[in-house]
């Protein structure tokens, strides 16, 4: 592919990926060359007489090669977008999810709120990963501050990282903990994504997600459950009265999580649906005695 121009790599990087049975082979590569290549949207028309040099042609074709092994493009480039952030990626973090973007919308109005009230709002978020809940929490709402903790301490290390890239690295402090373990304080909000995929149906999953997150990342246990388990027994400690706890979940937890919740003094207030129609965010409040 010596000396092939912008245009005709793209073209031998669509069929390359075609070829190796990726559904999505075509965008897949134009997404791969231009993250690569730091290219903008409109560079494959404006710019598709350019030649590439051999660097250039390396570097993509070591990136074709690993996503026909499927690792995900992101994984590839090394970075993703999600809300208004940049983040890193390590091969100890999650990718973080599209859907998960509901969570975050989900508690930016009840954080600016808790802001607006008591000129401030502590947020945890438990299971942080690349820190993208908590991080794009903070980048969304002025005059909160975050603890993400994590039990991968090369998580913990990308999250500050992003903390950095992303300029809030003044108002977030990641602590190593197994959830509470280590956590000190009070919060306004605990949120969580922990791992919910049940033991079994792991080695089901696609390529993509079974050979390329992490396995703390989403092994829930046998059934799925464990960490809200343990998420539900000691957020009553570290919750402020009228605090929120916010969760992501499966597509069909919604039933068993209210209940384990239920079952630790906490009734539901709010439960939102992801783009594709699926419950996937619950929010709790400490319930009245009575
Ligand atoms: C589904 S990922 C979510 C990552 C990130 N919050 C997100 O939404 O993209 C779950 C995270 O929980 C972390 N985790 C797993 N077990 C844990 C434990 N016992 N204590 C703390 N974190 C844990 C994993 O390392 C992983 O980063």
């Amino acid at each position: 592919m010596s000396g092939a121009t912008l245009a005709e790599a793209l073209a031998t990087a669509r069929r390359r990926l075609s070829e190796a049975g990726l559904a999505d082979g075509a965008l897949d590569a134009r997404r791969l060359i231009a993250g690569l290549l730091d290219l903008s949207p409109t560079a494959f028309v404006t710019d598709g007489a350019r030649a590439l040099d051999g660097a250039q042609q390396a570097a993509i074709d070591r990136a074709l090669a690993r996503r026909v092994a499927r690792e995900p493009v992101h994984r590839i480039l090394g970075r993703r977008a999600f809300s208004r952030l940049d983040l890193a990626l390590s091969p100890e973090t999650l990718e973080p999810r599209p859907d998960t973007e509901v969570l975050v919308d989900t508690l930016v109005p009840h954080a600016t709120r808790m802001v607006g009230e008591t000129g401030g709002c502590r947020i945890l978020d438990l299971g942080t990963g690349t820190g993208a809940i908590c991080l794009a929490l903070l980048d969304l709402v002025a005059g909160a501050t975050g603890v993400g903790t994590d039990l991968s301490p090369g998580a913990l290390e990308t999250a500050r990282r992003n903390a950095d890239i992303n300029g809030v690295a003044d108002r977030f402090e990641a602590v190593e903990s197994d959830w509470f373990a280590a956590v000190a304080g009070v919060f306004d909000i605990i949120v969580s994504n922990p791992p919910y995929i049940v033991r079994s149906v792991i080695g089901t999953l696609d390529d993509e997600v079974r050979l390329y997150d992490p396995i703390l990342a989403l092994d829930g246990g046998d059934d799925g459950l464990d960490a809200y388990r343990t998420i539900a027994a000691g957020a009553g400690d570290h919750l402020r009265d009228n605090g929120l706890v916010a969760y992501e979940i499966g597509y069909d937890q919604k039933d068993q999580v209210t209940a384990i919740m239920r079952e630790n003094g906490f009734a539901r207030i709010e439960a939102v649906r992801d783009f594709g129609g699926n419950d996937r965010v619950l929010l709790f409040t400490k319930a009245a005695v009575v």
